[in-house]
């Protein structure tokens, strides 16, 4: 079936998905079967819905932003000591316009962490683009300990999502576990965005973020409240605004969930415009699979499309994305 036009997001309460988790007969509960229809119904045809009921507590989530906020404000100097380089792993504080999107400078700054890597992949060449420890700023000093907290919260909340996709897609639940994704790879990305008149010169950046779609399985964004800047492409084209809504996440889907899916659920394009008069704060969670694992359509999943959808490795994706985000 061709997808639905959504005029607007979605919003899934996914607390009995939360609170069900290790149920080994999760997908029998009706309050379940619900959630998993409505995920179904989200990600067939707009690949973005708002997760309520998700357990992650509300002053966690503030926390997180606040001590963003600090950062972004310590004078440049002291930003720059953690900078992301290449030999960093690309993990780390990049500047203003040093993220680029379809060769235009974003008008963000940004720290990203990366998982960090156990012995077994240690020794993949393809890795090693990516490799290098996390660097955390000496300020604000609770920044490093609340960051892994809600890494840590975040993964579990991602898991369970995950196994409601995996049941939505008529999988059993722990499909996105083990060799696919029961290692996952991750991602935290801190993000400033400046409002665009306090720039010198802002002729010389793009929007805020430029449209892209995510690289792996799920994001789970967490934005600051009052500020719209988030937009989502419809699938008639049209742009929809993801305007904060406290206390939840805005969720979507990434690459890795479309060739797993053969195609049944298509990661969406969005992308972020800055024209509030305040900064704005945003932390996306990106839950990836294993980095090493091959994805390629899912057995039962081959009858959604015509067309086999190409495998990938999901690391080579992540590094060449990387690759052509700093060129
Ligand atoms: N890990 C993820 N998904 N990061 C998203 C960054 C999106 C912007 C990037 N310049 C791009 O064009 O992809
Ligand atoms: O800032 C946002 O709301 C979303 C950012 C985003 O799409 C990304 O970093 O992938
Ligand atoms: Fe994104």
């Amino acid at each position: 079936m061709a997808p639905h036009a959504l005029d607007s997001i979605p919003t899934i309460d996914v607390e009995p998905l939360v609170r069900r988790f290790d149920d080994p007969g999760l997908g029998a509960f009706p309050d379940v079967r619900d959630v998993i229809e409505q995920l179904d119904h989200a990600c067939r045809n707009i690949g973005f819905f708002y997760a309520t009921g998700h357990g992650v507590s509300r002053e966690l989530m503030d926390d997180v932003r606040s001590l963003s906020h600090e950062f972004f404000k310590l004078p440049d100097c002291e930003k720059m000591r953690i900078k992301m380089t290449p030999s960093s792993g690309y993990r780390g504080y990049q500047k203003l316009g040093e993220n680029v999107s379809y060769g235009m400078h974003d008008c963000h700054e940004a720290i990203d962490y990366f998982r960090e890597f156990g012995p077994e992949i240690q020794d993949l060449e393809l890795a090693k683009t990516v490799m290098g420890p996390n660097q955390w700023p000496e300020n604000p000093k609770r920044f490093r300990a609340v960051m892994e907290d809600y890494v840590d919260q975040l993964r579990g909340l991602s898991k369970a999502i995950l196994r409601g996709v995996a049941l939505a897609l008529g999988g059993e639940a722990d499909t996105f576990e083990g060799s696919r994704a029961g290692d996952p790879f991750w991602i935290l990305r801190v993000i400033g965005y400046p409002p665009k008149d306090s720039l010198e010169s802002p002729e010389s950046f793009g929007i805020g973020c430029g449209e892209h779609t995510d690289y792996g399985l799920l994001t789970l964004v967490n934005q600051d409240p009052e500020i719209p800047a988030l937009q989502v492409k419809n699938s008639s084209g049209k742009w929809l605004w993801a305007d904060p809504v406290p206390g939840t996440f805005v969720v979507n889907i990434g690459d890795m969930l479309k060739i797993w899916s053969n195609g049944l659920y298509q990661p969406t394009l969005h992308r972020v415009l800055n024209s509030a008069m305040d900064f704005r704060i945003s932390v996306p969670f990106f839950y990836e699979p294993n980095f090493d694992t091959k994805v390629e359509p899912l057995s039962f999943c081959l009858g959604n499309s015509k067309e086999e959808e190409k495998p990938v490795v999901y690391g080579e994706h992540l590094v060449k994305k990387v690759l052509t985000n700093f060129a």
